[in-house]
C-alpha cells in the first residue's frame, strides 16, 4: 500500500514508536514567541538543562506588542514583561531571536515561511495552535502546550499520538473574488468545528493546486478551527518557486538535492485516507461569519439560518446570535460595520493587501469605519512600501501601523471596543476574542475592504 505526504514525512522523524503508546518524533524546526515560551524556559533552568538544538530553534516577540511606536518601551506593564523574558530567555538560552524592530520580526507563522526556515518535508512546531499554517509547504507542522515546548526545548523530540489522515479534495475553479479564506471557511462550516478532530489534513484537488502559496497558508492556518491537529498541501513547483532564494533555505548543490528529495513528498497514487472528503469550488462564495465560532458562516448572498433541531445545540446557537445581535433568516449585507481589521498569520501577507488595495483604490474608507490595516511582518511591510500600496492605501484614507499579532486577539492595545461590530480577516471570532464585548465577523480581505469603503457589509463582486 502507498503511503500520503503525511505519512512519509512522520514515518522519516519517527525516532521510536512506542508500543501501545505515542510516536517519538524529532522535530526539525521549533518556533518560540513570548506567550508559550516562559514557563517551558523556566522549566529548563529548574532542571539545569540546556536547548538541545539552539540552531533549530527561532523566536519574534508578536502577540502582546503594540503595533504602533514599537521604537518606545511597551507602556503596558504585562506585555513589556512576556516581551522582556522572550528577550532574556533567547539570550540566556542562545537561540534566535528577531526582536522589534529586527527586519526578521513579524507574526511567528509569517515569519517562518518568508525567510525560508518553513520547509517541505520537514516536522515543525511551536506553541501556538495555528503552526498548522505552515503545512502550506508539505510540513508536518502543528501546535504544541507550554510543557510540550519544554519537551522539545530540551531533547529536540516530542511525544504525540499518530493522527488519523484526511484528505479534503476541493475540485473545479474558485470564482473571481472568492479567496482561500472563503474555501477555508466553507469547509469548516461543512464540517464543523469539532469535523476534523483527531485528523492531519491534506488538502488536494485542482482548486488548491492553482493556490499561490500565500493562499495555501491561508487555508492550512484555519485547519485548526475544524478541530485538526494540522493541514498540508504537498509541495510542488509553487512551493519550490516561493522558497528559491530565501535566506534560510538551501543553496547552490544542497537546493537541487532538497528539491529532489521534496519531489519525491506527494500522495503515492494508492496511498489510503482514514477518510476522504470532496467540495466542489464553484459552490464556493465569498464568505462571512455570523456567529461566535469560525463554523457560524454563511455564503455572503445567504441569510443566517434556521437553528439546529438538537436543544443544546439550539442553545448556544441562540446564544451567539444574541451576543453577535443577529438574527435568523436576515441577510449580512448592509449591515452596519465599526471597525475593519486586515492583518493576522491568516491574511496578513502582500496578497492580502494587495487584494485589499485593488478593491479600495479610487475609493475612500467610509467615515465611521475604524480600519486597522496591521501586515504580518516587516517584510510584508517593506513590500507594501515598495510596490507603492501604501499610496494607494493612504489615499484611500487608511493608515498602515506596525506588525503584530494586533486585533486578531485582545491581547495588546488593539482592542475592539464593547458592542462594535468588526469584519475581521483573522480567524477566531469567539466572544470577546477582540476585546470584551467586541462582536466579530470573519470574512477574507476583500470582504473586509468592501466593508471599510462602504460602513456596511458588502459583497465585493457587486460593488
Ligand atoms: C497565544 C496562543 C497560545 C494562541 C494560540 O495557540 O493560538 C493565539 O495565538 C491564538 O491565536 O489564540
Ligand atoms: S495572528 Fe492571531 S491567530 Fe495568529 S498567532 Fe497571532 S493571535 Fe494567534
Amino acid at each position: 500500500m502507498g503511503k500520503t505526504l503525511f505519512d512519509k514525512i512522520w514515518d522519516a522523524h519517527t525516532v521510536t514508536d512506542i508500543t501501545g503508546g505515542p510516536t517519538q518524533l524529532y522535530i526539525d524546526r521549533h518556533y518560540c514567541h513570548e506567550v508559550t515560551s516562559p514557563q517551558a524556559f523556566d522549566g529548563l533552568r529548574g532542571r539545569g538543562l540546556k536547548v538541545r538544538r539552539p540552531d533549530r530553534t527561532f523566536s519574534t516577540p508578536d502577540h502582546n506588542i503594540p503595533t504602533l511606536n514599537q521604537d518606545r518601551p511597551i507602556a503596558d506593564p504585562v506585555s513589556a514583561r512576556q516581551v522582556d523574558t522572550l528577550l532574556k530567555n533567547a539570550g540566556e538560552f542562545g537561540i534566535t531571536l528577531f526582536p522589534l524592530g529586527d527586519e526578521h520580526n513579524g507574526i511567528i507563522h509569517v515569519m517562518g515561511p518568508e525567510n525560508g526556515l518553513t520547509l517541505p518535508g520537514s516536522t515543525i512546531v511551536c506553541g501556538d495552535s495555528h503552526t498548522s499554517t505552515h503545512g502550506a509547504f508539505g510540513a508536518v507542522a502543528f501546535g504544541i502546550g507550554t510543557s510540550e515546548v519544554e519537551m522539545v526545548l530540551a531533547t529536540q523530540c516530542i511525544l504525540q499520538p499518530r493522527p488519523k489522515t484526511m484528505r479534503i479534495t476541493v475540485d473545479g475553479r474558485l470564482g473571481s473574488g472568492v479567496t482561500s479564506k472563503d474555501m477555508a471557511l466553507y469547509i469548516i462550516a461543512q464540517l464543523g468545528t469539532g469535523g476534523a478532530t483527531g485528523y492531519f489534513v491534506e488538502y488536494a484537488g485542482d482548486a488548491v493546486r492553482a493556490l499561490s502559496m500565500e493562499q495555501r497558508m491561508t487555508l492550512c492556518n484555519l485547519s485548526i478551527e475544524m478541530g485538526a491537529r494540522g493541514g498540508m498541501i504537498a509541495p510542488d513547483q509553487t512551493t519550490f518557486d516561493y522558497l528559491k532564494g530565501r535566506e534560510f533555505a538551501p543553496s547552490g548543490k544542497e537546493w537541487d538535492e532538497a528539491v529532489a528529495y521534496w519531489r519525491t513528498l506527494p500522495s503515492d497514487d494508492d496511498a489510503v485516507y482514514d477518510r476522504e472528503v470532496r467540495f466542489d469550488a464553484a459552490d464556493i462564495e465569498p464568505r462571512v461569519t455570523y456567529g461566535t465560532n469560525p463554523g457560524m458562516g454563511i455564503g455572503i448572498s445567504e441569510p443566517v439560518p434556521l437553528p439546529p433541531d438538537d436543544a443544546a445545540a439550539r442553545l448556544s446557537f441562540e446564544k451567539a446570535l444574541a451576543y453577535m445581535g443577529f438574527r435568523q433568516g436576515e441577510s449580512l449585507e448592509g449591515q452596519k460595520v465599526d471597525y475593519v481589521f486586515l492583518g493576522s498569520c491568516t491574511n496578513g501577507r502582500i496578497e492580502d493587501f494587495r487584494a485589499f488595495a485593488s478593491y479600495v483604490k479610487g475609493r475612500r474608507k467610509h467615515p465611521d469605519v475604524t480600519a486597522w490595516l496591521v501586515p504580518g511582518s516587516w517584510k510584508v511591510r517593506r513590500q507594501i512600501s515598495e510596490e507603492g500600496l501604501d499610496k494607494v492605501l493612504e489615499e484611500a484614507g487608511f493608515e498602515i501601523r506596525q506588525p503584530g499579532c494586533s486585533a486578531c486577539l485582545a491581547m495588546n492595545d488593539d482592542k475592539v471596543p464593547a458592542g462594535c461590530l468588526s469584519v475581521s480577516t483573522s480567524n477566531r471570532n469567539f466572544e470577546g476574542r477582540q476585546g470584551p464585548g467586541a462582536r466579530t465577523v470573519l470574512a477574507g480581505p476583500l470582504v473586509a475592504a468592501a466593508a471599510a469603503v462602504h460602513g456596511v457589509i458588502t459583497d465585493p463582486r457587486k460593488s
